[in-house]
């Protein structure tokens, strides 16, 4: 077309010319602006969008396991990788943290931070790293926050997430089981509420189990059969529209194995203990926080209920409600809300026990029926927890009794000895004989010594009640010369 006419080549190229120099010309302009009109870091933000747009997507996917689920509830999948990950330490690995407590057969290992290993699951390849990052000062954390990063092909995400997962949670909850790690919490908390205010574990060692707690035959199968019934009624619970929960209270006076019994239930169980110093907790906020946190078939452990002044009773709490103090203050409302409300909408399978040496003292709204289901009186050491404590300390049993059996038997009730002052006198030696001829001094002495205290008593009683008729002749009910 163009060799056709020949004359129209130059005009065609200057309008070519023309055409590119306008074009040039605006582009410059359309810079100008733009770089006038979108700030420094917006353009940035942009090229690098549209750079990403460009490059391939990596194929590699990492999945973020922190340690809490927000910043109080302990994340199960974290936990549960810990114990799984023990197990598939590589020969290549450089740094490993390894531990024993007594209870454990053998000594456990655990990735080091900023260590990695390789798992491979069904031909997929999954890489683990564990990631510790340290608090900044003035950051919002004050303790190491850690995190699992597990990465592999995208492809892989949803085998993963609905097989591979699942399948590390049941592998961590079955060698927890086999290994019977129950773990006591505590707050992590100084006297002036300092710390992350998060529970803290060690695993728990306690060696007590219902076979050597010292207590009368009859009480200790009514435990074992509540506990058992609470464990075996899910459905019950659901049907009747409850909480799954269960609340004892143990009263008794010191050493009468209070809390031996929380740790026996524990070890039955197989639960842990959240073992709740409620002089630690400032305010009901912290309270909701800390009992939020606990993770279900738990025992929550409030001791020495009595002695948390500030929850004693509801007259000191509606006086401090009148002074400022009362938004900070932990209050006994807020402690049984908790109980009776939200305890029942978080979680399953718990049990709350109190304990107290002096039931009398507790408010009564904390004893009304309903809320603690099993009142538990711990008692002084009767004839059946001495042949408890006789079996466990001497390998006295029914076949080989004793002959001061009897006599301590026909002693004991009387000389209102604890549990733990007979533990103690059998263990002083390992010659069945001499312990048991030192256990009856122990009662003959204590029999005497209670006699005496209590003849002190009424001799007091009978001093007041003389000096009273002294000073008000009408103490004896005798009002006749009032009325005449
Ligand atoms: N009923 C019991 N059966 C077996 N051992 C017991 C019993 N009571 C006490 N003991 C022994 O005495 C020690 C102290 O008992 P424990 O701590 O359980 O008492 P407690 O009632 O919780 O006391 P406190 O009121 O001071 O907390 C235990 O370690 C245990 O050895
Ligand atoms: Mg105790």
């Amino acid at each position: 077309m163009f060799a056709s006419n020949p004359t129209a080549m130059p005009t065609t190229a200057s309008t070519m010319f023309s055409a590119y120099a306008s074009f040039a010309a605006s582009m410059m302009l359309v810079r100008s602006i733009t770089d006038q009109l979108i700030p420094g870091l917006l353009r940035t933000y942009i090229s690098s969008s549209l750079r990403h747009l460009f490059t391939p997507l990596s194929t590699t996917l990492t999945v973020v396991i922190e340690e809490y689920d927000g910043i109080i509830a302990r994340n199960e999948v974290f936990d549960a990788a810990e114990l799984y990950l023990r197990a598939k330490i590589s020969p290549l690995t450089e740094r490993l943290r390894v531990s024993k407590t007594p209870k454990q057969k053998a000594i456990s290992s655990a990735i080091d931070k900023n260590q990695e290993l390789v798992d491979t699951f069904e031909n997929m390849k999954l890489k683990w790293k564990f990631v510790c990052v340290e608090p900044k000062n003035g950051g919002h954390y004050s303790y190491d926050k850690r995190h699992y990063d597990l990465s592999f092909h995208r492809k892989h995400k949803e085998k993963v997430m609905e097989c591979y997962l699942p399948y590390v949670l049941a592998k961590a909850k079955a060698i927890k089981e086999e290994e019977q790690f129950l773990k006591l919490f505590t707050l992590d908390r100084d006297e002036n509420s300092r710390g992350s205010g998060l529970w803290k574990s060690i695993n728990l060692e306690h060696p007590s189990t219902f076979d050597t707690v010292a207590m009368e035959p009859e009480m200790k199968k009514r435990i074992i059969e509540d506990l058992d019934r609470f464990v075996r009624r899910k459905e019950f619970y659901k049907k009747v529209g409850k909480a799954w929960k269960r609340g004892y209270l143990l009263y008794g006076p010191p050493g009468t194995g209070k809390s031996s019994l929380i740790a026996a239930m524990a070890n039955y169980l197989n639960f842990s203990i959240y073992d709740l110093e409620l002089s630690s907790i400032s305010s009901n906020t912290e309270l909701r926080k800390a009992l939020l946190s606990t993770s279900n078939r738990s025992i929550l452990v409030i001791e020495d209920i009595d002695c948390s002044v500030e929850i004693q009773n509801r007259e000191a709490e509606e006086g401090a409600f009148q002074s400022n103090k009362s938004k900070k203050m932990l209050t006994l409302s807020g402690l049984l809300n908790f109980i009776d409300g939200l305890w029942s909408s978080c979680g399953d399978e718990r049990i709350i026990v109190f304990t107290t040496n002096h039931k009398d003292r507790l408010d009564p709204a904390l004893l009304r029926p309903g809320r603690m289901d099993m009142h538990i009186n711990m008692s002084y050491c009767t004839a059946g927890g001495f042949n408890t404590l006789a079996s466990n300390y001497l390998g006295i049993h029914r076949s080989n009794r004793h002959r001061l059996c009897g006599e301590i038997e026909g002693l004991i009730e009387s000389s209102e000895v604890t549990p733990a002052e007979v533990a103690e006198e059998l263990m002083r030696i390992d010659d069945a004989d001499v312990a048991l001829e030192g256990l009856v001094s122990l009662l003959k002495r204590k029999k005497v010594e209670r006699n005496e205290a209590k003849e002190e008593a009424s001799n007091k009683i009978e001093i007041q009640y003389v000096k009273r008729q002294k000073t008000e002749p009408n103490v004896n009910g005798d009002n006749q010369n009032m009325l005449s």
